[in-house]
């Protein structure tokens, strides 16, 4: 654990000074790759995310053994403006329900083999009602990013950062209308299944909130508009792009944070994927505007991390091709 404070400072100079993939490990790895057996590409996607992981790794063989799944817990005061379909205290209910394992998250972390942590933030202390006043303080989110960045356990081999906070989805819509721009319309979903009435009194609270602080950079908007939970996932996200663990990145909300990052550096997210698409119905154009291509297309739109969670096996499956398989001259297959 970090005795710093991680301020927006600190942030976008640890950013700029992180290391990129390791090239040497990328070409060892790719000349790996053409030696397997198998006819060139045929593993499809799983050879690219095998030689993605390897570069980041600096390894031209490895293997996931250590992933960790990170679940940040805030509370928003945007809540008061009935854009949710379920109260503010479910956030504190279910922060019970990750510890007693009962969640959706727990059962497919588990599933997946990782260890998952569950990190409540200033419960009792919501966010500041965005159409109000900033959501955060100065100290506040520079509080949420330190508790992201030290979530992260330097000794991981992959991270999953979700979140459970509700309201949350309004944050993330009026974080992606502040960078991207277009109508609120186009961000605000149904996140926990608002009707339309609901939705469009959320895409009224969006749009009145990014007219209120018209923030200028990635911080600021995550510090106007995000939620402490949001704030820890771009920590959590960052930490791991300077230590140089991959990230599967998870839905709508996570997304958002995620987008907040890139925003202050252009390389922030190329040590992550998108595990999956959300339902959410913003979350297809989100994730167009971060250039990433979501690895499965369940349906889901819970958060928590569930569909990066539900990713992990799949790169673990990629890794156990490229670094278990034998190349043609070990197992004496004849070449094309
Ligand atoms: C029981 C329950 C469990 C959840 N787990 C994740 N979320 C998800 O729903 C919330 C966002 O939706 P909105 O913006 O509409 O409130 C977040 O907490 C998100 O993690 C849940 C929501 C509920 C009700
Ligand atoms: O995409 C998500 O992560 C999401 C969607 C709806 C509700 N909560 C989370």
């Amino acid at each position: 654990m970090t005795e710093t404070t991680i301020t927006p400072a600190v942030l976008r100079d640890k950013l700029s000074a992180a290391k990129g993939p390791d090239a040497v490990a990328r070409s060892a790895a790719e000349e790996r790759n053409a030696a397997l057996t198998k006819p060139p590409g045929a593993l499809g996607r799983l050879e690219e995310l095998a030689l993605w992981y390897a570069a980041w790794r600096g390894d031209a063989r490895p293997r996931i053994e250590a992933p960790q799944v990170v679940v940040f817990a805030g509370n928003h005061g945007v809540t008061a403006r009935g854009i949710s379909a379920f109260p503010p205290e479910v956030t504190v209910q279910m922060v019970a329900n990750f510890q007693a394992g009962g969640a959706a998250v727990n059962q497919l972390a588990r599933a997946a083999g990782a260890r998952m942590e569950v990190v409540a933030l200033d419960l009792d202390r919501p966010t500041a009602d965005f159409c109000e006043a900033p959501a955060m303080s100065d100290d506040d989110l520079a509080a949420a990013l330190t508790a992201g960045w030290n979530a992260v356990d330097p000794q991981a081999d992959l991270l999953v950062t979700g979140e459970m906070g509700i309201g949350n989805t309004t944050s993330a819509a009026a974080i992606a209308l502040a960078l991207y721009g277009g109508e609120a319309a186009d961000w605000a979903g149904r996140g926990t299944g608002l009707d339309d009435e609901g939705v469009s009194r959320k895409a009224q609270v969006v749009a009145e909130a990014v007219a209120l602080h018209a923030p200028e950079t990635g911080f600021d908007t995550l510090r106007c508009l995000g939620g402490r939970e949001v704030a820890a996932m771009a920590g959590a996200i960052a930490r791991a792009r300077c230590e140089g663990i991959p990230v599967i990145l998870d839905g709508f909300i996570c997304c958002a944070a995620a987008a907040c990052l890139q925003a202050e550096n252009a390389g922030a997210l190329d040590h992550a994927i998108a595990g999956h698409g959300s339902a959410e119905q913003a979350h297809e154009a989100l994730l167009g505007k971060l250039g990433k291509v979501p690895l499965l297309n369940l349906g889901l739109r819970l958060g928590e991390a569930s569909g990066a969670a539900l990713a992990i096996p799949l790169l673990k499956a990629a890794l156990e091709c490229h670094s278990g398989m034998a190349t043609f001259a070990e197992a004496g297959v004849s070449g094309g």
